[in-house]
């Protein structure tokens, strides 16, 4: 994981993108029904995700948290209100640009052909790559309705390449260290937090680990909702992911291939 700064003008937004995907969040379950993760033909990962859905460990119930993925931007895709739309269309943009920067510094930073990883990911934002920006909601916790070994966000490593957080001031991401401890990554204004992905994780042939991470409960008493913003970058889906270092440590897959053998074990096997 690394920190990266963002200008004001930059947390300006990321708050604005918050704000108005909260009021989508607060809305009747029924308002929000049209919009679900599987309706939009061409992109089955559009949409919103109710509460206890997905499962993040999949040894543990589902996780308290709603999400909006932002993972089309097709004019045919029906949103919530033109302005949601827009806000959530920029800063999916702003993002693709960020991890575009990201990924050639990492490249150079690894000695390796400095477009590497860009070739891989020319399509983000059409249908044929899988990356998301997702809007997450932990509403508040009703500790009675709570079900055994419950969190809002359980423990996992990220699916693809690269993932940039951007924490609420509330905090409560946690990180497992090297020395399996799990420790808090406080959350910083201004700040970015960089995720490797599995996916980078094969691709440099464990050179760069992934980092497992969750989200726990609030503490007993504490009423408060949580917010945060996602972006999951993933390859191209026909890009062929190899051991950059020549190796074959792991096999080669597509992106599209290796994130669908992710999401059956997520959402449960079809
Ligand atoms: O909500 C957060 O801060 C992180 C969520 C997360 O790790 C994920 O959705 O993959
Ligand atoms: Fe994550």
């Amino acid at each position: 994981m690394a920190i990266g700064h963002s200008p004001l003008e930059s947390i300006c937004q990321v708050e604005h993108v918050r704000d108005n995907s909260k009021a989508f969040f607060l809305q009747p379950h029924e308002m929000k029904l049209p919009f679900s993760r599987g309706n939009f033909a061409g992109n089955p990962n559009h949409g919103w995700v109710s509460s206890e859905t997905e499962r993040l460990n999949p040894r543990r119930p589902g996780d308290l948290k709603e999400a909006y993925n932002t993972s089309s931007l097709r004019s045919d895709i029906k949103w919530p209100t033109v302005e949601f739309r827009d806000i959530q269309a920029a800063f999916f943009q702003r993002c693709k640009e960020l991890s575009l920067r990201v990924l050639k510094v990492m490249a150079h930073s690894l000695g390796l052909e400095p477009q590497i990883f860009l070739h891989a990911h020319r399509n983000i934002g059409s249908d044929d790559n899988a990356t998301t920006l997702r809007s997450l909601y932990y509403p508040p916790v009703n500790s009675e309705l709570m079900k055994e070994g419950q969190l809002r966000c359980g423990e996992h490593s990220d699916y693809g390449s690269i993932t940039l957080v951007f924490q609420g001031p509330e905090g409560g991401l946690q990180v497992l260290s090297r020395s399996d401890d799990f420790i808090s990554a406080p959350s910083i204004p201004g700040t970015v937090l960089v995720n490797i992905g599995d996916l980078m994780q094969r691709w440099t042939s464990d050179l760069l680990i992934s980092s497992v991470h969750r989200v726990l409960l609030p503490p007993a008493g504490d009423s408060r909702s949580r917010q945060s913003l996602v972006f999951f970058v993933h390859p191209d889906d026909e890009a062929l992911i190899t051991c950059c270092d020549g190796s074959n440590k792991y096999p080669a897959v597509t992106g599209g291939a290796y994130l669908q053998e992710r999401f059956n074990d997520s959402y449960g096997r079809k």
